[in-house]
């Protein structure tokens, strides 16, 4: 066999073999770049090879792979460099090729992060090469050279962009997989372990203290009777509680019956709730089993109970009492048995007080108060939730993304009035608009920013979503599931199917209804709402929503 001598043999020689590496499906991320580095020394005299990878957190260039540096230099940070310091620096901020040919003759150059070959340093050489991805500079491949009349140092950047192109596809994929697998919760207690794989069964994704100590009360009273009353934002996973406990419950085969006071007009909330007799009221054609009823021997789920009216209160608080409901135009009450799980985002001692809510029913349902933390608290939840609605909607969407470094600093500097859902939906936008592989800071940056700019924080410090962007229909309205403050209808026929959320339409009078209804009512809001068919806080919400607009009588 010919022996190879010349330097572009030896290099098409590398790169064959180099690409012979990157192909194996058997070998793992970290033993390509590896071996990379290695058949990089021992071929072509490129020593020291390093792969240097950002924290964006500090703001530095990080050893991720090397050959022949000292292990625990790398460990001390001896090699680390400022984004902007340095020729590995210029090459991460620039995206182009920086090099020397003698370390000790340029100013730019960071000495310490050289390594002497054979004893000196003299007439060393540094070739730093940007690692990119789609445009975008992920990282620096390095190398040190002695000089050596025989290998021109164009060729060996023709060499390493190759090779650093070659070394971009690998971290991505790399990196998908450590975000996925670096997750996993880590020095369990017995308990905690038990927490988290009863998340994990219900599709909860968290295992911050503060999550776990609600999930740990939901544990200790799954089995009893005892009313729960699910108390957080909105978007904090109250639903998701509630499914949570009745499927760990013994009631778990039976019927899980959900029902959100606020979305339904009150006029119909009551035979949502009773069940109605055929003919009982215009448009009653058959009899209609009551969601109460419907939840026989398993779980009824009352979300926003907040908004129930009050006399709609009162009958609940008899079925409560009397195990038993009676239907509209029915005179034969029904038997029933089930566990009640209440949810609200508002503070019910506010409506106690304003006698929007009933005292005795407040003390019958708030048994077991389990309080759901808003995002903002759980943080090291952030990372996790972000990672797993990437999959989701890359998945969902058929997209290859990932995040970059310092996409999870920035999700966890963010307040999240919105939570888990806005979280959810933040990601879902940028999963759409990436236009690579990558999700980057600044996409992120640019998403939050307009998150900021919807929900604005009032005199009192509350944060409410500002829904003007979205009153525009549909195209808008598909882009978010909205905090509760939205979900308005002033008719029943363009209220918001039960469940789902969503924004609404203003209607184009909206103000002149409001008028009107508060000049019927001389000014009574509670009337005025009903006028309109509203609950109190929908009303509440409009009128201070179009507070400058409507002048009150
Ligand atoms: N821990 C979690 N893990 C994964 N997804 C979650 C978690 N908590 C909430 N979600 C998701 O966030 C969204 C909002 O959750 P959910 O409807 O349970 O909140 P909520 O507190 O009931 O909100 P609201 O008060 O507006 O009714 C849902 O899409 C849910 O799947």
């Amino acid at each position: 066999m010919k022996e190879i001598t010349g330097t572009r043999e030896i290099n098409s020689a590398l790169l064959l073999e180099v690409s012979r590496l990157m192909s194996k499906s058997t070998a793992s991320s970290g033993y390509k770049l590896m071996s990379l580095l290695s058949l990089l020394s021992r071929w072509s005299s490129l020593h020291y090879g390093r792969i240097m990878l950002p924290n964006y957190s500090l703001r530095v260039l990080e050893v991720a792979y090397s050959y022949g540096l000292p292990e625990e230099q790398i460990a001390l940070g001896k090699y680390t460099v400022p984004f902007d310091q340095g020729l590995t620096g210029f090459a991460w901020r620039t995206g182009q090729v920086s090099l020397v040919t003698d370390v000790l003759d340029e100013s730019i150059f960071i000495q310490r992060i050289a390594e002497p070959i054979e004893g000196s340093l003299s007439r060393i050489g540094f070739i730093c090469v940007p690692i990119n991805v789609d445009g975008l500079v992920v990282g620096v491949l390095s190398v040190q050279r002695r000089a050596n009349p025989r290998r021109s140092y164009s060729e060996d950047v023709d060499l390493l962009r190759i090779i650093s192109s070659m070394t971009g596809p690998v971290l991505v994929n790399m990196r998908q997989r450590v975000q996925q697998v670096s997750f996993l919760p880590s020095q369990l207690d017995h308990d905690g372990g038990r927490y988290i794989r009863m998340c994990e069964s219900n599709n909860i994704i968290g295992s911050s203290h503060a999550l776990l100590s609600a999930v740990k009360e939901i544990d200790q009273v799954k089995n009893s009777e005892a009313p729960i009353m699910l108390l957080g934002e909105s978007g904090t996973g109250k639903e998701m509680f509630a499914r949570m406990a009745h499927r760990e419950s013994q009631r778990r085969d039976k019927p899980f019956i959900c029902i959100n006071c606020a979305s339904i007009p009150e006029a119909l909330l009551e035979s949502e709730l009773f069940g109605h007799e055929k003919g009982s009221f215009t448009g009653a054609y058959r009899r209609q089993k009551g969601k109460i009823e419907q939840a026989h021997e398993g779980t009824l789920f009352l979300d926003e109970i907040g908004d129930m009216p009050l006399d709609l209160q009162a009958k609940l608080l008899r079925v409560l009492q009397d195990k038993q409901v009676q239907p509209i135009g029915s005179d034969q009450p029904q038997h029933v048995n089930f566990r009640l799980i209440t949810a609200t985002h508002v503070n019910l001692a506010v409506a106690l007080q304003e006698g929007r809510f009933r005292l005795d029913l407040y003390y019958r349902i708030n048994v077991i108060p389990v309080y759901l933390p808003p995002l903002r608290k759980r943080q090291e939840d952030i990372t996790r939730l972000a990672q797993h609605y990437l999959n989701h909607y890359a998945q969902l969407y058929d997209r290859s993304v990932s995040f970059t470094q310092g996409i999870h600093e920035e999700l966890q500097s963010y307040g999240w009035p919105g939570n888990i859902r806005q979280l959810q939906n933040v990601v879902e936008r940028a999963v759409l608009k990436a236009s690579g592989q990558l999700i980057n800071v600044e996409q992120i940056k640019h998403i939050l920013d307009t998150e900021r700019s919807m929900y604005q924080t009032d005199q009192l410090g509350v944060t409410k979503l500002d829904i003007a962007p979205f009153l525009e229909p549909t195209t808008s309205a598909r882009e978010y599931d909205s905090p509760q403050e939205v979900k308005f209808s002033g008719t029943s026929s363009n209220r918001v199917s039960r469940g789902k959320r969503s924004y609404m339409r203003v209607c184009e009078h909206e103000s002149e209804n409001i008028r009107d209804a508060m000049s019927k009512s001389s000014g009574n809001q509670a009337q005025a709402a009903r006028i309109l068919g509203m609950t109190a806080r929908q009303f509440r919400y409009r009128l201070a929503k179009l507070g400058s607009e409507v002048s009150q009588p």
